[in-house]
Formats: C-alpha cells, structure tokens, sequence
C-alpha cells in the first residue's frame, strides 16, 4: 500500500471499482388495440388484424379468411365505427387513453430505475417497436405485462406469444418474465370492492343487484381447457365474499354464431327487468380499463336493454382505469414480480 493510499486521518480510503452497470429493468404494458379512429376505415384495419389472429378465431384459415375477408369486413367495421363514435373522446379512444394513464402513473410510482412503456398487441403502440425501443433504451431484463386479470389464449397468451415472436428475431434477448393472472389475488379483489363501493357511494339510489360482465369466449375454448371461465367465475365469488352480497355473473359481447359463454349480459339485464327488479349496478371485472365493450355495450346498450323490460335506475360502476386503488394494486403485483430485480 502507498502512502498516497491513506488519507491524513489514517483511514485507508475503500478501492476504487470500475463503475458497476446497472442492469436497466423495463416494464411493458400490454393490452387489447383499438382502431386509430371512429371510422369504417380504421375498424376494418384494426378488425383485419385482431380476428385474423388464430389465437381469437380458432377456425381453419382455409375457411375463415374467405368469411372474414368477403363478409365480416365488409359489413362489421361500419356498424362498430358507430359505435366507437358514441365513446370516442378528444384524446381517443378511451381503451388508449386510460391504458396511457395506467403506463403514466406506474411509472410514477416505480421510479427513473425502471422504464415503464405501453404496446397494444394489434394496432399501435405495436408490442415490436416497443419491445425494440425498450432493448435500445439498455433494457436488459423486461417484464411483460398483459393487463388481462383472467387468463385466456386469445388475450393473455396471444399477447406474450407475439412478444416472444418479436425476440426470436433478437441475436442479443433481455431476460424476460410474464405478470401471471391476477384474477384471485387479494389486491385485485380489494381494488374492485374499493371501487365499486366508492361508486355505489356516489349514486342516488341504493341497487338491489350487481350483475358483474365478463367478455365472453366460445363455450368450445372451456372444453378445450382455457382457464378464462373458471378464472372470471372465482373473482366474482371472491369478490362477491370480500363483499359480503351477492354478485349476478354474465358474459357480453358474442361474436359470431357459435355457441359462447353464458348466461349473456343483454339476456340477464332483460330478464331482470321483467323479473320486477328496479335498480341495478353494472360492473365489468375482467377489463382493466374502460372501452367500447363497457362503455357503449354496457353503458349505453345495458341500459336501453334493462330500462325497456321495465327497469327503472341504471348505473354503470367504472373499470379500475388508473384510480388509486387500480394503480395501488397495480404497483403491488408488478413489484412482486419484479423481486430481485429492483
Ligand atoms: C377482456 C377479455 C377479452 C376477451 C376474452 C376477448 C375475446 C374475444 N373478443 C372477440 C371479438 C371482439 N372483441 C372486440 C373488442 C374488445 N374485446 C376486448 C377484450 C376481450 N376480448 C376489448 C377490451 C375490446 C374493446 C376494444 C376497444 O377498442 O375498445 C371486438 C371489436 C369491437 C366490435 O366490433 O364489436 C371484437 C370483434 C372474440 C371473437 C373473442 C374470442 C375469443
Ligand atoms: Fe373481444
Ligand atoms: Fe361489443
């Protein structure tokens, strides 16, 4: 040791390391995709893309595209145009808006040691260019983070499938792990009571049922083993413990002429309503921000359904959007998985 290595009150001063890289953890947020704008153009776009994903429609392209492309395109975009329209907000299209306040607001909170960043499995942000972007930036660890509480292949797995097609076209890959399902876990149930109690706070009447709506599937994916059924059937029974009422279960938005989850959403509001029942809430639990499925189909068509078979008070409850409690839930199951890494 030399002199110049002991400073004047005798301590030896700790070796000088070469500067230690940090890895750089970056979180992606995925989500559904929603058309660049309320028009015919935009929809057939944005639908092309979505139901020609096999994961969606699970029927032989063979037969499908011809159907697809020589029908569905050619009559659906302009019917949904119109309804994206009644939704559509200055900033856009709400599904994009909230999902920007949810990135916005993790980032936040988890700090400049982690890159929070936003993709859309079809459309824009695309899961490929910021999955790029993120490795430019020095990511070298990525969670990926598909904001779908219930597992199902066409959502969840869909999302992770096309990130992982992404990588294989990396020579140099981040590590990578996958948020799990959260659709049992104890902070999401609480987020959901919390919001919906906050909710029903605010109304000027007191609802003497809550139907919970779930975006149904094909009855078909539950007998060929996707979890999604019995994920949504166990946060509705959590829910409604942690709630201590009961919750009415049903499954909107069918797609096409076979046979889907049920009971649907537009049957269980009409059946309510001849049934005598007055006042309802509605709550959509397996969508982690608002767009066209709760906002026009729930919102707005729920409450035409309930109101003409004789309903009378109608209140549509929020998604947990970037609230407090969705963000306080958020933060904590994202942290969890990022242990060891932050
Ligand atoms: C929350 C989970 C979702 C599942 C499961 C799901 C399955 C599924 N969806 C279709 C067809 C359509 N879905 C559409 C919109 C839509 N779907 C989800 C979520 C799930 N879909 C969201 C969040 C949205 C809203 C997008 C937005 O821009 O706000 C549409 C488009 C709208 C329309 O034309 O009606 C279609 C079509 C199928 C076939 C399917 C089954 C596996
Ligand atoms: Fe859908
Ligand atoms: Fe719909």
């Amino acid at each position: 040791m030399s002199d110049t290595e002991i400073s004047r009150s005798g301590m030896v001063p700790p070796p000088e390391h070469p500067p230690i890289l940090k890895p750089k953890v970056g979180v992606l947020l995925i989500n559904l995709g929603t058309p660049a704008a309320p028009t015919t153009r935009a929809v057939r776009e944005y639908l092309g893309e979505f139901l020609s994903d096999k994961r969606v429609v699970e029927i032989p392209a063979i037969v499908w595209q011809p159907l697809l492309r020589g029908v569905i395109l050619n009559t659906r975009p302009q019917k949904s145009a119109a309804a994206y329209a009644e939704v559509w907000t200055d900033n856009g299209s709400p599904l994009m808006v909230y999902s920007r306040r949810q990135t916005e607001a993790l980032q936040q909170r988890l700090g400049e040691g982690v890159l929070v960043d936003l993709a859309m499995r079809y459309g824009q942000p695309s899961i490929e260019s910021r999955l790029t972007a993120m490795k430019q930036a020095g990511c070298d660890r990525i969670l990926l983070a598909p904001l779908y509480p219930q597992y199902s292949g066409a959502t969840t797995g869909t999302a992770n499938d096309k990130a992982f097609e992404v990588l294989q076209a990396m020579r140099w890959q981040p590590a990578i792990r996958t948020l799990p399902a959260y659709h049992d876990d104890p902070a999401h149930i609480d987020a959901l009571k919390r919001n919906i109690e906050h909710a029903i706070a605010s109304l000027d009447f007191e609802p003497e049922e809550i139907v919970t709506s779930f975006h149904g599937m094909p009855l078909r994916t539950l007998h060929l083993g996707d979890p999604y059924h019995c994920q949504c059937r166990k946060t509705a029974r959590l829910l409604s413990e942690a709630m201590g009422r009961n919750l009415i279960v049903s499954f909107q938005s069918r797609f096409g002429r076979a046979k889907w989850l049920e009971p649907a959403t537009d049957a269980t509001l009409e059946a309510l309503g001849k049934k005598g029942v007055k006042r309802i809430a509605i709550v959509a639990p397996g969508f982690s921000v608002d767009c066209l499925e709760t906002l026009e189909e729930l919102a707005i068509q729920g409450r035409e359904q309930f109101e003409e078979a004789g309903g009378e008070k109608f209140a549509y409850l929020p998604c947990l959007n970037a609230s407090a409690e969705g963000m306080d839930m958020l933060e904590k199951i994202v942290r969890r998985e990022l242990a060891g890494w932050v």
